[in-house]
């Protein structure tokens, strides 16, 4: 079964400040979404919002659920998974220690961990070592193992490749290809988009809290994020050159 994730009329205001102005987005199953953005577009402000963790107003819905009146634990029950930035893991737990205090959290099995544990083989080999001296790679496998225990409808991920290497950030994207093959609602989230383009089926560009409309394939949010914050040039009219112009107006 294909789930989506919605949301509409979204904000999240901090103070006096906007970091997130009606937002209407939706993530169909099936598909790797993104919403590329600058630093300090409001991307982590919208992905907590629509996992209940920062106050918001406006609507979040779950296949036609509406969760909008539930806290981040209820979203979860619900579903819905959340790899925050910075991971968030517990440094002084083991491995499996971090995956047991999911698994109790939301009442799962033990078998649970193991199938976490089995997700990246280097978890299984490191289960008893304390999380904090895991390689940044191998924190961000055991935090998106942690997040998947459940099985959630919808998977967001905040800036899951910032700081890693290639081949960790190509068997990251391979696993959420395989979630939404199965019809998981996965949503990446990054300031930047380039490496991982070809993977994208699809996303938003958000600018100061503002997302745009929907853009179809990885290349053309790409370009469009690109336009956007004023690297290349808008494409010139057929036949004429195509001018690439200096980085220097990308924040
Ligand atoms: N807890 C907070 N209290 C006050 N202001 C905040 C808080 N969290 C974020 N902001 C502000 O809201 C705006 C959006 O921040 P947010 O972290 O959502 O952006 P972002 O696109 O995820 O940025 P980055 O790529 O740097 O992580 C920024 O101006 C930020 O300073």
């Amino acid at each position: 079964m294909s789930h989506e994730l919605a949301v509409s009329g979204l904000s999240v205001r901090y103070g006096g400040s906007v970091a997130v102005a009606d937002a209407g987005l939706t993530f169909p199953g099936g598909k790797i979404s993104a919403v590329v953005g600058p630093n300090g577009a409001g991307k982590s402000s919208l992905l907590l919002a629509a996992y209940g963790s920062v106050p918001a107003t406006g609507r979040v819905t779950l296949d036609g659920e509406d969760v909008s009146g539930l806290g981040a634990a209820g979203r979860a029950r619900r579903g819905l998974a959340l790899v925050p930035q910075g991971r968030q893991i517990f440094a002084r737990l083991t491995v499996r220690e971090n995956l047991q205090v999911m698994a109790d959290t939301l009442g799962l099995p033990g078998e649970e961990v193991e199938t976490a544990l089995d997700r990246f083989p280097i978890l299984r080999e490191r289960r008893r070592a304390l999380a904090g001296v895991l390689s940044g790679g191998e924190q961000q496998m055991l935090a998106v193992s942690r997040a998947l225990m459940g099985s959630p409808r919808a998977l967001l991920l905040d800036e899951m490749s910032t700081g890693l290497a290639p081949l960790i950030v190509a068997e990251l994207m391979d696993t959420a290809r395989r979630l939404a093959e199965q019809g998981t609602v996965v949503v990446v989230v990054e300031p930047s988009i380039s490496a991982i383009r070809d993977r994208l089926d699809r996303g938003y560009v958000l600018l100061r809290g503002r997302a745009s409309e929907a853009i179809d394939g990885g290349r053309d949010l790409d370009a469009e994020y690109q336009r956007a914050m004023g690297v290349t040039a808008p494409r010139p009219p057929h036949g004429a050159a195509h001018d690439t112009v200096s980085p220097g107006g990308a924040r």
